[in-house]
């Protein structure tokens, strides 16, 4: 990857970059209703890495969605950098397990849809693209359409699309679900060098613990009936991270733990 244009977001270090609390959130469905979530409280600071993990039905999307601005809480506080989150934003890009990517436009077009809403001019348009298509390795493929590429591909391009928008918080939902096992651990890797590079802040949704522990500042674990955090970890690990380390597979044994001890009949990955 080039290193010649450093991705700078302003410096609003004091503020969280997300904060969450006393979140609740009821759905109604016919003449019932879900509490998905209650009582969330949680912080996270600008150029974090924080993956939510738990159980099916925990309410990760929910919250993910809260965050996104897709969903609104029934009860609680939801704020980035201290303004209340009231709908959705391109600072807060998300990316989910299907993609979402726009089949009739090219790679570097999906890229740099979000600017070309914004009618810059055709020529700062087209750095744009070409930079957040040459950071997930796509160069050579800018012309081709979604459906010429592998599923690793089109998620490197959904993962382009939203930093190329000027995302500050990357919200990501399961998003190498999909894929088989050698792609998502490239892509893990390609990822964490993004996040190094932009300083953007994630918060990823996944269901697998070793994934949690190879990508995370901290691993916040969620239970369900009703949604809400049961443990938050700070992982001291280095990076990188060896998968093979004997430290690595202590923090994974302490992870699955909580959950199964929250969840004795559901299986965590
Ligand atoms: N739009 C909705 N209408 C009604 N109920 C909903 C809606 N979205 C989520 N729920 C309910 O809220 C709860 C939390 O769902 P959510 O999808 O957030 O969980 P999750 O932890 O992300 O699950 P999974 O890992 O399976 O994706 C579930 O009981 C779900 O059925």
């Amino acid at each position: 990857m080039s290193e010649s244009k450093p991705v700078v977001y302003a410096d609003r270090q004091p503020l969280p970059a997300i904060e969450i609390k006393n979140v609740g959130k009821v759905f109604s469905v016919g003449n019932q209703t879900v509490q998905a979530l209650r009582d969330v409280n949680l912080t996270i600071k600008k150029g974090e890495f924080v993956c939510l993990i738990g159980a099916s039905g925990c309410g990760k999307s929910t919250l993910l969605r809260i965050m996104a601005g897709f969903e609104k809480a029934t009860s609680g506080i939801v704020n980035m950098y201290g303004m209340p989150i009231d709908g959705p934003s391109p600072e807060r890009g998300m990316v989910f397990q299907d993609y979402g990517l726009f089949p009739w436009l090219t790679v570097k077009e999906n890229i740099g849809f979000g600017q070309r809403q914004r009618n810059l001019p055709k020529a700062k348009l087209e750095e744009i693209s070409a930079y957040y298509t040459e950071m997930v390795g796509l160069t050579k493929f800018a012309d081709y359409y979604p459906g010429q590429l592998s599923g690793g591909m089109k998620q490197r391009v959904s993962i382009a699309r939203v930093l190329a928008n000027d995302c500050e918080v990357l919200l990501m939902d399961e998003p190498f679900g999909a894929l088989d096992a050698l792609t998502r651990e490239k892509l893990q890797q390609d990822l964490l060098e993004i996040w190094e590079r932009t300083k953007v802040t994630i918060v990823f949704v996944t269901h697998a613990v070793e994934e949690a522990v190879m990508l995370s500042d901290r691993v916040v674990v969620m239970t369900a009936g009703p949604g809400r955090i049961e443990e938050d970890i700070k992982l001291e690990l280095e990076r990188p991270r060896d998968i093979t380390a004997i430290e690595f597979n202590q923090v994974r044994r302490d992870i699955t733990q909580y959950m199964t001890s929250h969840v004795s009949t559901k299986a965590v990955a």
